[in-house]
């Protein structure tokens, strides 16, 4: 097999993460692949199928995201010398020196992959990727796949429902890097929210790994650094046109503080400020003035944040900068919020500053899924949501889950049963449609065998439930999309698909989200979308059922 297909494509796509090589595996890969071989049974053309048996996060419905890299990782998949010595050293001593030597041979050249597209809405039993290939290669591919699309699609999933809550017109950052789970955590974590509808993160290694845009405030160190104005050394800054004066700009801060001081509207609740939080703001304003954003709850939101971050950001103003708003890390979140906006909209009408009302707000602290609906609930004016550790961790749940299972071998289809009738896997390869209503939206995913047509619109189909004989349907489709690409040919004469940009497939996702019906992606007990086979496809699973079932004897 083929050294030419490594020089092809060997360093056009690695995995993201170099760690990502042909022994990021598990050992009953291997030992397995042995087994194959020895049985000479590793050439066998297998199919294998890569699903998750339920949603997360109590949900109704799940992203699929991963599939660039795993395409990334069978296209570089190989053992080199190293890879097979240390193997060689960790299998038993009984094991063929032969096999070691066919193992270096290895790549995915006789393997092709279909998937549904990255991005996608996708939904238990159905296969996210059919493997084809000789089956020691298809297993080797198990471990890394599910690694790569388990967490992907999880975190991708996780984003998209915190989208969902704080709605289309609200900024959201993932802050998380500092809290992942180690770093390939962080980096998936930024990579795959912005997949799911995060609109940047603070992660500069993802911003430059995957274009995704860096987003930022200061922290508390910053403004704790400072003691008193007297830190500030440099005070000069030019008006924003550039006029030859230098301005004495803490000196102007200091003197719109007062003027907020002497307001009648802000009844004297300004008077006790902490100086050295006015110092900070100044410096950090002096830094960036053009892009002044300031935390404001070092010491007191309302009595000493905000006053002192509306003092910069007039002195700002004077100068024609224009402020762009606080964080608040602290506190009520709803309540600070509303508290802020009714400041900046009274300094908007008593100095006549006009957009000071809708300078930025940003919270952060601990934000969840829950938290965002509970902010929705009260009312609030936030504009931006930093989340970080409840988003990367995924803390409400941890896995998804994928699993990775034989479904066809030398043409002849596999099952394997299970008392959990959840676990027991659809057998043989299969297509899958997604079948359209008359509102043009999705009711139905059907799996069926290769070997039936595709269902037609305007044309009735039954659509059973895997398993149970009660559940089933007819539908009329409007529209019926066939769901499976190929991404992978290795070598043979099919043409595979491009892998689209991280850009389209947040795009498709979005897109795909929009096209859902409502209900099914509810918070609250959403509605179950359907998952079906064919009615061929129903009979011939519960034939093989019976035939590959043992019948018990009772005594
Ligand atoms: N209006 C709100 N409704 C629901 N949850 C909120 C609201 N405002 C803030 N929260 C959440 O409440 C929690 C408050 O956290 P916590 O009790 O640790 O207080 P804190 O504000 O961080 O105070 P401290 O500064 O003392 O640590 C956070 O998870 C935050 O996201
Ligand atoms: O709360 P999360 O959703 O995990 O979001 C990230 C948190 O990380 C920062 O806190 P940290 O205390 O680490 O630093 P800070 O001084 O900038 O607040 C930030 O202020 C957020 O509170
Ligand atoms: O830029 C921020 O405000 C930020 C970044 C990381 C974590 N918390 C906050
Ligand atoms: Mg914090």
């Amino acid at each position: 097999m083929g050294a030419a297909l490594h020089e092809r494509q060997w360093e056009l796509s690695k995995p993201t993460n170099p760690m990502i090589t042909a022994l990021f595996s598990d050992l009953y890969q291997f030992t397995m692949a042995y087994a194959y071989w020895k049985a000479n049974k590793h050439l066998e053309r297998a199919v294998f199928d890569l699903y998750f048996r339920k949603n997360p996060f109590g949900g109704e419905y799940t992203i699929f995201a991963g599939l660039e890299e795993c395409i990334r990782f069978a296209s570089a998949f190989h053992f080199d010398d190293s890879d097979v010595t240390f193997l060689e050293n960790s299998m038993p001593s009984t094991c063929e020196g032969e096999f070691f030597k066919y193992l270096k041979s290895v790549d995915c050249s006789d393997v092709e992959i279909y998937a549904i597209p990255e991005g996608s809405v996708v939904f238990p039993r159905i296969p996210l990727i059919r493997v084809e290939g000789p089956l020691l290669i298809a297993q080797l591919l198990e471990t890394a796949f599910l690694n790569l699309v388990n967490y992907a699609s999880l975190v991708t999933t996780n984003a998209s429902r915190h989208r969902q809550v704080a709605g289309s017109d609200k900024m959201l950052l993932e802050f998380g890097l500092r809290r992942a789970q180690g770093p390939d955590g962080g980096i998936s974590a930024s990579k795959y929210c912005y997949m799911g509808g995060f609109d940047g993160t603070s992660n500069v290694d993802a911003g430059r790994r995957f274009g995704i845009p860096v987003r930022g405030t200061h922290s508390h160190a910053f403004v704790s650094s400072f003691m008193g104005i007297e830190d500030i050394t440099e005070r000069s800054l030019h008006h924003i046109d550039g006029d030859d004066k230098c301005y004495d700009f803490v000196a102007l801060a200091q003197d719109w503080l007062s003027r907020l001081q002497a307001t009648d509207s802000f009844r004297g609740r300004f008077m006790d400020t902490n100086h050295s939080e006015l110092a900070a703001f100044a410096s950090y304003a002096l830094s960036f003035p053009t892009k002044f954003q300031a935390l404001v709850d070092t010491f007191d939101v309302l009595r000493s944040g905000v006053p002192n971050f509306c003092a910069v950001a007039l002195a700002l103003h004077e100068l024609g900068y224009k402020a762009l708003g606080i964080r608040l890390d602290s506190g009520d979140l709803a309540y600070l919020s509303k508290e802020c906006r009714k400041i900046f909209t009274i300094i908007e009408k008593e100095f006549n500053i006009p957009g000071f009302h809708s300078l930025v707000i940003t919270v952060s602290n601990d934000i969840n899924e829950a938290t965002l609906e509970a902010l929705n609930k009260q009312g609030h004016e936030i504009d931006a949501f930093g989340i970080g550790t409840h988003l990367v961790t995924c803390s409400s749940q941890p896995a998804l889950g994928c699993v990775y299972k034989l479904v066809e071998i030398k043409k002849k289809p596999r099952m394997k049963l299970s008392e959990d009738i959840e676990k027991v896997t659809i057998p043989c390869k299969k297509e899958v449609y997604r079948l359209y209503g008359i509102e043009g939206v999705a009711l139905v995913d059907i799996m069926q065998g290769m070997d039936e047509p595709a269902p037609k619109v305007n044309e009735r189909i039954l659509c059973r439930h895997p398993y149970i004989e009660s559940k089933r349907a007819y539908i009329v489709p409007t529209k019926v999309e066939k769901l499976y690409k190929c991404y992978w040919a290795g070598n043979s004469v099919i043409a595979a698909e491009p892998l689209p940009s991280l850009e389209d497939v947040r795009s498709r996702c979005k897109s795909q989200l929009m096209a859902m019906r409502p209900d099914h992606l509810r918070a609250l007990n959403p509605t179950p979308y359907k998952v079906s086979v064919s009615r061929n496809l129903y009979d011939f699973i519960h034939c093989l059922w019976l035939d590959e079932a043992p019948i018990g004897e009772l005594h």
